[in-house]
């Protein structure tokens, strides 16, 4: 089959194997050129949302900086030969084929992890398959909609502001034009079910389970992903219904602490990148596409796969053995570069002057489409999109 994007609004409905296989591989040379001491790392790792985006970056920092076997839960469209699969699909086989070749124990459950069944199909794999206890726990969702697992209630999440609506420059990304964008405020519903299907709830169901089951280690590390980002994006993020979740999630960091004495619970702010996920919120790849350019000029740009290494080695696994620096609330801050003021500030100065004649000129507009399009395996100089190619890609992973 040859394989092109079919891009419907913030997603594109095709992958492509090699494309996806070619992003994994480069990912895994970062990670190896990254210089990690392997001693001092994590040796079994549960990854929940290991396909795409923050989870894979970290799932292949884990195997290949440091040797560990990882398990990978996420939620994919598999391929068939008549179709394709999504890009989190492709880069799960890459994954694992990789890994295998490196002698590394990588298992997968494509399956919702909001489902309790999920649960017990992992803690039944770390027990059989992962030669003993997980000693750290990734949690990277990034989902619009949670199953309940106890009522199979249905709840899905709004990215709404709270209180007032908020117009702001926004970027069409269909049309490639400058708009204004208006987001409404939510209703208290609206805030209720986000915090229900982003906020910390499931986290703590998968760490209970786990400790429960005595399939985490006595000393086990958790991290658990949240964005808080800066003034500009704060009325619609952070001020918004997401930010509800987020900071559920900090307070649930803070319940796994003492519930759970031994445990280093963790919310891991990251800075801003383009996944499938960012680019569903509206203003963030207007914002994206100014703090990269401002980012790469000062040599301190990072996709996920630098930021999970440098969350590792310098955060979680530090060489020199001390706990990883927290801010007040006990975070650990991978979004310092990002919020510099010679990032911010420069940010600020250019966002009100952009429009649609210069979108491309002064902010990084042209990146930001190329890595969409990258995240679905897509306009890479290295892949041949006019070749046929095997849309079946088959791996050893279990069907939730
Ligand atoms: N993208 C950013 O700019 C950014 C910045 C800071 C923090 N974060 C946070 O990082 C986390 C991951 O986001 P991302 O941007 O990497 O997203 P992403 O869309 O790339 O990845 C989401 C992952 O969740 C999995 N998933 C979704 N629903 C699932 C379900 N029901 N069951 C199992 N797996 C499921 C997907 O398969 C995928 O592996 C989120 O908490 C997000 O808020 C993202």
């Amino acid at each position: 089959m040859i394989i092109k994007p079919k891009v419907r609004g913030f997603i594109c409905i095709t992958a492509h194997p090699v494309g996806c296989e070619h992003n994994v591989l480069d990912q895994i040379k970062v990670t190896q050129a990254a210089g990690h001491d392997a001693a001092k790392g994590p040796k079994r790792v549960l990854v929940i949302g290991a396909s795409t985006g923050y989870g894979l970056a970290s799932r292949i920092t884990a195997a290949f900086g440091y040797g560990a076997a990882t398990l990978g839960v996420f939620f994919e469209k598999p391929s068939s030969a008549e179709k394709t699969g999504t890009a989190g699909w492709y880069n799960s086989a890459a994954f694992d084929q990789a890994a295998k070749q490196a002698g590394l124990i990588a298992k997968s459950i494509n399956g919702d992890a909001f489902a309790h069944e999920t649960r017990a199909r992992a803690i039944e794999i770390i027990k059989n398959e992962m030669g003993g206890p997980i000693d750290l726990v990734v949690y990277s969702l990034a989902s619009p909609v949670r199953k309940l697992p106890d009522t199979g209630e249905v709840v899905r999440s709004a990215l709404k502001t709270i209180g007032q609506p908020f117009t702001n420059t926004s970027v069409d990304t269909n049309k490639d034009t400058v708009i204004e964008a208006t987001i409404e405020p939510a209703t208290e519903q609206e805030i209720k079910d986000t915090v229900t299907v982003m906020g910390g709830e499931d986290w703590a169901l998968w760490i209970d389970a786990l400790s429960a089951a005595g399939v985490l280690a006595e000393h086990a590390k958790t991290v658990a992903y949240s964005y808080i980002g800066t003034e500009i994006t704060w009325p619609m993020y952070w001020h918004g219904t997401l930010g509800q979740a987020k900071q559920h999630l900090d307070n649930t960091a803070k319940q796994l602490r003492s519930r759970h004495p031994g445990l280093d619970a963790y919310v891991g702010v990251m800075k801003s990148v383009v996944t499938q996920a960012s680019a569903a919120i509206p203003v963030i790849p207007l914002y994206v596409s100014i703090a990269f350019k401002i980012m790469k000029e000062k040599g301190i740009h990072e996709n996920p796969i630098e930021q999970a290494n440098r969350l590792f080695h310098d955060r979680l696994y530090r060489a020199d053995g001390k706990a990883a620096p927290t801010d007040d609330e006990g975070r650990l801050r991978l979004d310092d570069w990002e919020l510099r003021d010679d990032v911010q500030i420069p940010c600020k100065t250019l966002w009100p002057t952009v429009t649609t004649e210069n979108l491309k000129q002064i902010t990084d507009y042209a990146g930001y489409k190329h890595e969409f399009l990258q995240l679905f395996g897509f306009d890479r100089a290295d892949v041949d999109y006019e070749a046929e190619v095997e849309a079946d890609r088959r791996f050893d992973c279990l069907e939730g």
